[in-house]
């Protein structure tokens, strides 16, 4: 371990009683001024795009040390105005963000302070336990932790959070609270400073929450600057909370302390009901059930707390560094003079491991989702010897006999029909399922995109290859076709490969396209591609469509299929009839337009465009989940 880091373990309580445990390395302020977002929308009924304004102008600060409550009727623009600040969204953004002084643009889509999200759906894995899934986001994100470290820092976690005794309890059987803060103790895990959260609540009971929003404010009280969207939280609840900022129509209504909300609202003429609950009374006025102008119940709230305007953010450091003990190095006036330092200073120290361990614990992670969810796969094998069978019964012995040419030509026909199906369609859904999780981990920097992608595909490739083996061995024994090793090597071989590249297709139209449409659009394709080579020859093809017989990888495969078997000179082949029209296999090859077959070619062609898919798989992915 390096000095630098035995340092920042110190500062973060691990080994050291006599520190605050799980306390930031650093604290962040987080401020924000004239936030618009406006996002063009299609109009049916006008036929063309309108912009939409979501956020009109809004300003405000966050503190470490507090947990602030964003609060609105729907639609008011709160996660709209979360994912801008946290930079996971800024589609349409414009404004100024800045992160202990240091300005950003807001649609810019950096790190905000090495800032968290963990958003409303729950981002877990559900085979894993609870365990492991820290264990596993440990391993990823505190590379510089012995072993042993990051145990202790998993337990500790686990214990805040309360999940100590579910350690061992398999995702998927959590409750909602359970998984909510299992989502929390994930990206605990590097100390966050800045911890966004959207709608942690949201589907909890009364007692899952509040016990949910004690344990956020517990954190922020460490120095974390806490900042979660809350939809209508219950008395109780709101009194766990040390900031308001609420919403209406996407402008500012009130933002300040919880205790001051309803002196100010009194002051806008908006005196709360004895025994009504705060929260839903400042509800009601933001939703326009008091009929009152909300912009003007605005600026007298705001006329209300003067400190709580922009330039009075800054100025609370000091007391806030005091309260948490913070080094004395990390002082306001230094982090107002010096931008590099304070870009430094609110960057996660913690480093992640590097691309190859990267692959390693994702390959293991893949092995323990795969060891735990193996019917899937059992399934997929089992189909493919279920359907050699089947066919292996209806072609039985045809690939020995010349009266039977044609029933073998279907035979291989629908052999790559199959592969290419199994092949696209078993993963065609795999990043669509995969991408909301995916956007999740990757956002929060669990691990770079190219180790994922090759933790994917280090468990599909070998799978779709023994699910073609199993078919083919199966199938092309029962069916009687050459046994020679060089046709029966190239045959299979040629199988494989086509099938391999039918799933590259498959993983580029899942990461291109919405889901419904993905499931459709893989079959087309494939049927497409097949016309080309079986039934159509190129010479009766037409000229606009004689480019899709060339890039056809469908065509390419089953022609060497059908080659390895008929061409190189076979020999005549048994006629157990008076007749058969293809006793010499060079004949059939001549009358199905194969008799010149590009072995090398053909194999280039699917390699080569296997290879392409998935570069621009990892292109399109890449796009996908750094658009913002
Ligand atoms: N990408 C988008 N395109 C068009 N409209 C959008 C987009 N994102 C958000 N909106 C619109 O902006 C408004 C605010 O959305 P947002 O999700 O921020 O509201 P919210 O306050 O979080 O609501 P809720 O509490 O219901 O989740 C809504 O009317 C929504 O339809």
């Amino acid at each position: 371990m390096t000095p630098g880091v035995a340092e920042d373990h110190a500062m973060v309580g691990i080994g050291n009683n006599n520190v605050e445990p799980l306390m930031p390395r650093s604290t962040v302020h987080l401020e924000f001024n004239d936030i618009n977002c406006c996002i063009n929308t299609f109009a049916i009924h006008k036929l063309r795009f309108v912009p939409k304004h979501i956020l009109k102008g809004v300003s405000g600060c966050f503190k470490p040390g507090e947990l602030t409550a964003i609060m609105g009727p729907s639609g008011a623009g709160k996660t709209t105005l979360l994912n801008i600040l946290a930079g996971y969204s800024t589609k349409g953004a414009k404004g100024e963000i800045k992160v202990n002084g240091v300005q950003i643009c807001a649609s810019q889509s950096n790190s905000r302070g090495g800032a968290r999200y963990i958003r409303q759906q729950d981002d877990l894995r559900v085979h894993l336990t609870v365990y492991e899934s820290m264990s596993l986001a440990a391993a990823l994100k505190l590379a510089d932790f012995t072993s042993h470290e990051r145990k202790e820092k998993v337990y500790e976690i686990l214990a805040l959070l309360g999940l100590s005794g579910a350690a061992q309890t398999v995702c998927r059987d959590l409750s909602g609270g359970q998984k909510r803060r299992l989502a929390v103790s994930l990206e605990l895990l590097s100390d966050p400073s800045l911890l966004f959260l959207d709608e942690p609540t949201t589907g909890l009971d009364s007692s899952a929450s509040a016990s949910l929003i004690t344990l956020l404010n517990g954190l922020a009280r460490g120095g974390r600057t806490l900042i979660a969207t809350i939809h209508q939280p219950s008395a109780l609840l709101f009194e766990k909370i040390d900031s308001v900022y609420c919403l209406a129509n996407g402008r500012t209504l009130y933002s300040g302390p919880r205790v001051h909300l309803l002196p100010a609202l009194s002051s806008a003429g908006l005196r709360c009901p004895p025994y009504h609950n705060p929260a839903d009374f400042l509800m009601e006025v933001a939703s326009g059930e008091y009929e009152v102008d909300l912009v003007k119940v605005a600026k007298t709230m705001t006329h209300f707390k003067p400190e709580q305007t922009a330039a009075a953010c800054l100025e609370d450091v000091p007391t806030i560094h005091n309260h948490l003990s913070i080094h004395d190095d990390l002082k306001p006036k230094a982090l107002q003079s010096n931008a590099k330092y304070q870009r430094s200073y609110c960057k996660s120290i913690y480093r992640s491991s590097g691309n190859l361990r990267q692959i390693w614990i994702l390959l293991y992670r893949n092995y323990l989702m795969t060891t735990r969810n193996y019917s899937l796969f059992m399934y997929r094998i089992a189909a493919h010897v279920v359907i050699a069978l089947i066919f292996g019964y209806l072609y039985f012995g045809v690939g020995s006999e010349a009266s039977s040419v044609l029933g073998n030509y279907v035979y291989l026909y629908g052999s790559m029909l199959l592969v290419v199906y199994t092949g696209k369609m078993s993963v065609t859904l795999s990043f669509p399922l995969e991408m909301d999780i995916l956007k999740g981990e990757y956002f929060n920097r669990w691990y770079n995109l190219g180790p994922y992608i090759f933790s994917i595909l280090a468990v599909e490739l070998p799978f779709q290859m023994i699910s073609c083996v199993s078919y083919v061995v199966l199938s092309y024994w029962l069916t009687d076709n050459p046994l020679e090793p060089t046709r029966a090597t190239l045959f299979l071989a040629t199988i494989v490969a086509t099938s391999l590249c039918a799933q590259a297709w498959g993983y580029f139209i899942g990461s291109t396209t919405p889901t419904k449409i993905a499931v459709f659009i893989g079959p087309v394709l494939a049927c497409l591609f097949s016309i080309f080579g079986f039934c159509l020859a190129l010479s009766d093809t037409p000229y606009p469509f004689r480019w899709l017989h060339h890039i056809s990888y469908f065509r390419a495969g089953f022609h060497v299929a059908v080659h390895s078997v008929y061409g190189f000179n076979r020999t005549k082949i048994h006629c157990a009839k008076e007749y058969c029209h293809y006793l010499t296999p060079s004949k059939f090859l001549v009358e199905m337009d194969m008799a010149h077959v590009d072995i090398g070619g053909n194999m280039a062609l699917v390699l080569s465009t296997t290879v392409l898919m998935h570069l621009l798989t990892c292109g399109a992915l890449w796009y996908r989940l750094n658009k913002r």
